[in-house]
């Protein structure tokens, strides 16, 4: 089976910015991954688009081939919906295209619009990923499905809300760097500690915000980036997605993600590494619980214990194992159907060397990245590593 390399990366800048249209967003990002990979649109075989709520925010549901034509390709064009786990999903998709022969290059992406649709708008869109019939109905959102969950955990492990602000003021510190970030503002655990309640017991800075931003990748074969002589030392070797029930009521344990779970087993057995092995991760901190529940779920701590990782220094920039350098979710920002290829593109840039933050992880060489969706009902690992 043969290797895939990251040939090129492109992020736009993320934020708040409705007056750009989904194609321009698209554009931007794929012009920069192709300027970063050399590798011409010609050689493109196919692009896999990763959208949430096109249909809401742009009354597009059909994006794939804008997309194509915004990216200046002429190749098939598919999009992926899996909620927030859009884009993880047509990278995994991507990857196994290019394992199995059938192509040597795959552009690869997503972009998602969401401030123009409001806080109240988006709100609505985003519950989209619960269940419909027994949740969204019964008045459930985001942060009050997240808000649960944290509410599980610290009945059966304990913690607190001081806990999940040291998540918070970790990330926004590491995003204060990151040129693409919607936040780029470090924020004080009692700054977060005094910020106004969303759903108890999350407070403003415990959640990602409403983003727009659009990410896009080259991947290409071994053979291909030794044909060409392309400098793309960075490869992903492994990955993984499961699937969990959907409603949190069918769920036997909140404060454990299974999804997560068996992603990671799958990604890691492919990659034939062990989760001590992972040096550095990206992780889904749609919340600030939501990195707590993934730290463990990846099998990166023990149950009961990430919830303290923050507090001790452990998942900061010069900790142990450096968690969300780019600023995760919380503070890059999270336009949905474009995070899990966000997570790539950064973690790309952290191993390579060229991230603002790279210099915390300068020996580093392996690392992951893990995509949810829904209330972690899909979710999607890969495994990144320098190669020779
Ligand atoms: C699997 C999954 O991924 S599920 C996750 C899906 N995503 C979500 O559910 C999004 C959750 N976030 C939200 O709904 C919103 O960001 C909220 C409710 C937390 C805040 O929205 P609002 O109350 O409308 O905030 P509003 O836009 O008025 O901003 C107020 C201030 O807080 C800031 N702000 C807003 N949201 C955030 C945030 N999440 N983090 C940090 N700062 C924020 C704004 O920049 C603004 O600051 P300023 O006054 O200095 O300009």
């Amino acid at each position: 089976m043969t290797a895939v390399r990251v040939a090129g990366v492109g992020l736009t800048h993320f934020g708040q910015i409705p007056e750009r249209t989904g194609r321009d967003l698209f554009a931007e990002a794929s012009q920069l991954a192709f300027e970063d990979a050399s590798v011409p649109r010609e050689d493109v075989a196919q692009l896999n688009y990763g959208n949430f709520m096109g249909a809401l925010a742009e009354h597009q549901g059909h994006q794939a081939p804008l997309m194509a034509e915004a990216a200046g390709l002429d190749c098939p064009a598919t999009r992926y919906e899996e909620a927030c786990a859009s884009a993880g999903v047509a990278v995994r998709e991507a990857v196994k295209t290019v394992r199995s022969g059938e192509a040597d290059v795959v552009a690869v992406g997503g972009m998602e619009r969401m401030t123009n649709l409001g806080t109240a708008g988006a709100t609505e869109g985003l519950a989209i990923a619960a269940d419909d019939l027994f949740e969204v109905r019964a008045g459930m959102t985001f942060p009050g499905a997240y808000a649960l969950m944290a509410s599980a955990y610290f009945d059966e492990y304990g913690g607190s809300r001081e806990d999940l602000a040291h998540v918070a003021s970790k990330n926004h510190g590491n995003a204060v760097e990151n040129e693409y970030a919607q936040y780029q503002r470090a924020v004080s655990v009692e700054k977060a500690m005094d910020a106004p309640p969303v759903a108890e017991p999350l407070y403003l800075f415990d959640c990602a915000p409403i983003t727009d931003g659009a990410a896009a990748l080259v991947l290409v074969s071994d053979d291909y980036a030794e044909a060409n002589d392309l400098d793309a030392p960075v490869g992903i070797v492994g990955s993984g997605q499961g699937t969990d029930k959907m409603a949190l009521q069918d769920r036997d344990d909140l404060a454990w993600t299974p999804a997560t779970e068996q992603a990671a087993e799958m990604a890691y057995a492919d990659a034939a590494i062990e989760a001590d092995d992972v040096e550095l991760a990206e992780v889904h901190d749609c919340f600030t619980i939501a990195e707590v529940l993934a730290l463990e779920s990846l099998g990166l701590y023990e149950p009961g214990h990430a919830i303290g990782a923050a507090r001790r220094g452990e998942t900061a920039a010069d900790g142990d194992l450096p968690v969300n350098l780019s600023g995760g979710l919380k503070a890059k920002g999270h336009p949905v159907g474009a995070t899990g290829a966000s997570q790539v593109v950064e973690m790309t840039r952290l191993l390579r060397g060229d991230h603002p933050n790279s210099d915390a992880v300068d020996d580093a060489r392996l690392g992951i990245t893990h995509n949810a969706g829904g209330t972690v009902a899909s979710a999607v690992v890969h495994v990144l590593e320098v190669l020779a």
